[in-house]
């Protein structure tokens, strides 16, 4: 299977499924998610794999988020805006095996909230988490959100989506948000380690724990596939191109004009 906008690699029973677009900080556009959904159903239903990494290329980002140059209002792709994240959010928490972050760089905007959804984070001393959409117009209900309070528990994840703060490794590794910050070059050893440690273990007991353990927030898909309708009111607003716009023209936002 050929990709554009991937490198999809097997490493030793290791899926290696990496955004390849760093001139764009691995943001990501229509062909990117319909690509990684693809590729995350390749690799989880190939008997050959274990395990998923989900990866970044380059060394600056694992994944900063849509790409802005493509967003107008509504992104490239298809999908309630433009973007068919619903379907790649249920990708990752679907496919019956592991799913490793791994993150080296910026986990920004939707970037962070894939690294979120996957079943583990490693990432590296230089890798930089945080959220933007108040700063630029957007929002992830669901996951990005519902789900995040999970992981890092209420306020934090309050804190995180309102205060739009940067965070590093370590403080991620603090919060939960990853399972370990490793020195910046080891960390594909490390990653790869885990991967293969999870080809060592009983594939169908992991699926089972996969299974179960998202079970406990499955109700999380039907507030994200509401909560998209509710976006792509707000992407139509004034507010939210005020967002955009200062982003593209980097200038601090005025969102309090357009309040109504
Ligand atoms: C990541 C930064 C903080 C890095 O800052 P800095 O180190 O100063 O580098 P820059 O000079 O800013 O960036 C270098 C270069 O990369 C381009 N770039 C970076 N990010 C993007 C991007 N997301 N899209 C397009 N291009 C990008 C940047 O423009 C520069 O290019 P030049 O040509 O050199 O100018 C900083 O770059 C930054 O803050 N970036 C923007 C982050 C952002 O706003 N991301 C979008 C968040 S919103 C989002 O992701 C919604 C989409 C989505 O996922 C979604 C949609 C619908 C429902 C749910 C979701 C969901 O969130 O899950």
């Amino acid at each position: 299977m050929q990709f554009e906008d991937l490198i999809y690699e097997i490493r030793n029973g290791v899926a290696w499924i990496i955004i390849n677009r760093p001139d764009k900080m691995n943001a990501f556009r229509g062909t990117t998610c319909d690509e990684l959904i693809k590729a995350l159903y390749k690799a989880g239903y190939d008997k050959d794999v274990g395990a998923i990494v989900l990866a970044g290329a380059g060394d600056r980002a694992f994944c900063t988020g849509g790409d802005q140059s493509t967003h107008d209002g509504n992104y490239d792709g298809r999908g309630t805006v433009g973007l068919p994240m619903e379907e790649l959010h249920t990708a990752i928490r679907d496919v019956p095996k592991p799913v490793i972050a791994r993150v080296q760089g910026y986990a920004i905007g939707g970037g962070n909230v894939l690294a979120t959804i996957c079943d583990l984070t490693i990432c590296s001393e230089k890798a930089i988490f945080g959220q933007v959409g108040p700063k630029m117009g957007s929002v992830d209900p669901g996951y990005g959100t519902a789900f995040l309070a999970r992981v890092v528990g209420e306020k934090k994840a309050r804190e995180i989506w309102y205060m739009c703060k940067r965070y590093s490794g370590k403080e991620a590794e603090a919060m939960g948000l990853a399972n370990l910050c490793v020195p910046h070059d080891e960390l594909d050893a490390e990653v790869q380690k885990w991967g293969e440690e999870l080809c060592e273990r009983s594939p169908t007991a992991l699926a089972i724990a996969k299974r179960s353990f998202n079970m406990d927030t499955a109700h999380q898909a039907g507030i994200a596939g509401m909560g998209m309708y509710a976006l792509k009111l707000y992407y139509d607003t004034d507010e939210s191109r005020e967002g955009v716009k200062a982003l593209q023209e980097k200038r601090k936002p005025e969102f309090r004009k357009y309040i109504k």
